[in-house]
């Protein structure tokens, strides 16, 4: 039987999980792709750390031409995560005429175009489906399965350690600080949890989500990004009482021949089918001109699901080696497209804020929104008990963002409003 060798770098969360299931399903694999799979090489930073997974100790390795130079290795998958040493050993993989697989979206967000016309020079495969959305099957879907349709928009839950967080607190009452431990400790978390909770690993997902969608170049620097540190169980519990969850978001829209894409916690009304993705899972909902909403859901993070795509992109290289092809289907030619103009975004906000509870203060409040044409949707009010204090909830109707966010600031300076915040509302 013909023999596939394969060199892994990194062996932490998913390292171990693509070496569990390959260990597991090794025989239904090779059957199934008609030529056994060896796992030549693996690259570690520290070959004496305890592993969770049985491996041949002789295999491991702490010097990347191991691996990268050894012309018997057909395919590198690479699981070490970061950006400047992943794109050197990807680089110097396929200059050494090898397919790649990896899951580095951080990666792939800065410089997938780069490295997947190096793919296309060297004809070798670069495939990436686990850098986003964990083990839900989005990017092939995008180019394969909706490719005929056109793609107008995008909300996704592409971030399992936020959503992961929120759900905790949403429906545990855990603190932000103990749900962030727990998402870390289950191996959701990048090994620097900053780029997740500041909504940057979102971001990353929804550059590459937005590029196969919209076969637009977007570029990190073009997307607004607010993170979930400055979410509080207060915000979630008056969000609640409203009828509305909150998640953090990635929205991506195509209108009137702009883009605007951004990321951030989004109230979501309780009926919405993203409201009710919890903990660790992540959906993509898509628009389609013809086909109409659909939606992907599944486990976004963690070793086995991970795993699980990472695996198949390695199968899929094994299939195309086997016809003697490369698929550098996932690559697609540029359409240039400005960033939408923030003053034609329209959305309905959700405002909180406390307020002096005396007599006169909440017809302020009032005046000021029917001063700039503001209409309000749902208001809720209660007395902070013993404080003098109300505490107020506001969602509005659909508004132009520039028109609230002045008004907002009008509000949040009155002399009567002690603190006030807000949150964008996506709409049922
Ligand atoms: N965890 C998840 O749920 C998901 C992760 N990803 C992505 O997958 C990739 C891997 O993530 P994850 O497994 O969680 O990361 P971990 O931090 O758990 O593992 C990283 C592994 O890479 C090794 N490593 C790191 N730097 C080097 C280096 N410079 N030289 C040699 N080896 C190195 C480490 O070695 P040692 O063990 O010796 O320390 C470790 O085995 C990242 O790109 C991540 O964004 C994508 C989807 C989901
Ligand atoms: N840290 C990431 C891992 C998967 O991409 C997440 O939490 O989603
Ligand atoms: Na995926």
């Amino acid at each position: 039987m013909k023999k596939v060798s394969v060199g892994l770098l990194g062996f932490g969360t998913v390292g171990t999980g693509v070496v569990r299931l390959l260990t597991q399903e090794k025989e239904r694999l090779e059957a199934r792709m008609g030529c056994s799979i060896e796992l030549k090489k693996v690259l570690v930073r520290n070959k004496n750390r305890p592993r969770k997974v049985l491996i041949d100790s002789r295999i491991l390795t702490t010097d990347a031409s191991d691996v990268l130079d050894d012309p018997e290795i057909d395919i590198i998958i690479e699981l070490i995560g970061g950006v400047d040493k992943a794109y050197r050993y990807i680089l110097r993989a396929l200059q050494n005429k090898k397919n790649v697989v990896t899951a580095n979206k951080d990666l792939m967000a800065s410089y997938g175009e780069e490295l997947l016309l190096e793919a296309r020079k060297s004809k070798k495969d670069l495939f990436y489906e686990a850098s986003v959305a964990g083990g839900i099957p989005i990017l092939r879907t995008l180019t394969d399965s909706l490719a005929a349709d056109r793609i107008v928009k995008l909300i996704g839950i592409v971030n399992g350690t936020t959503n992961y967080i929120l759900s905790q607190m949403s429906h545990e009452g855990l603190s932000y600080e103990k749900s962030l431990q727990s998402a870390q400790s289950l191996g959701f978390a990048e090994a620097d949890p900053t780029s997740d909770v500041e909504g940057l690993d979102a971001a990353r997902k929804m550059v590459i989500l937005s590029h196969l969608a919209f076969s637009i170049p977007v570029r990190m620097d073009d997307v607004k990004i607010t993170g979930i540190t400055d979410v509080t169980r207060e915000d979630i519990v008056y969000a609640q009482k409203l009828g509305y969850t909150v998640k953090l978001v990635g929205v991506s829209e195509v209108n009137n021949g702009a883009i605007d894409v951004r990321v951030e916690p989004t109230l979501l009304p309780n009926g919405h089918p993203l409201a009710s993705v919890d903990n660790e899972n992540n959906a993509i909902y898509v628009y389609g001109s013809t086909l109409g909403e659909t939606m992907y859901y599944g486990p976004g993070a963690g070793e086995g699901p991970t795993a699980v795509s990472v695996l198949s992109d390695l199968l899929a290289v094994i299939r195309n080696m086997n016809l003697g092809v490369t698929g550098n289907h996932i690559f697609l030619p540029r359409r240039e497209m400005h960033n939408r103009e923030e003053n034609s975004i329209e959305s309905q906000f959700f405002v909180r804020l406390h307020m002096k509870d005396e007599p006169g203060s909440f017809s302020l409040l009032t005046d000021l929104f029917k001063e700039q044409r503001i209409s309000l949707e749902k208001l809720y009010q209660e007395p902070i008990v013993g404080k003098d204090i109300a505490e107020i909830s506001i969602i509005t109707h659909t508004t132009n963002k520039i028109l609230f966010e002045s008004s907002f600031d009008v509000l949040r300076k009155m002399d009567v409003v002690l603190n006030a915040k807000y949150y964008r509302v996506e709409r049922g």
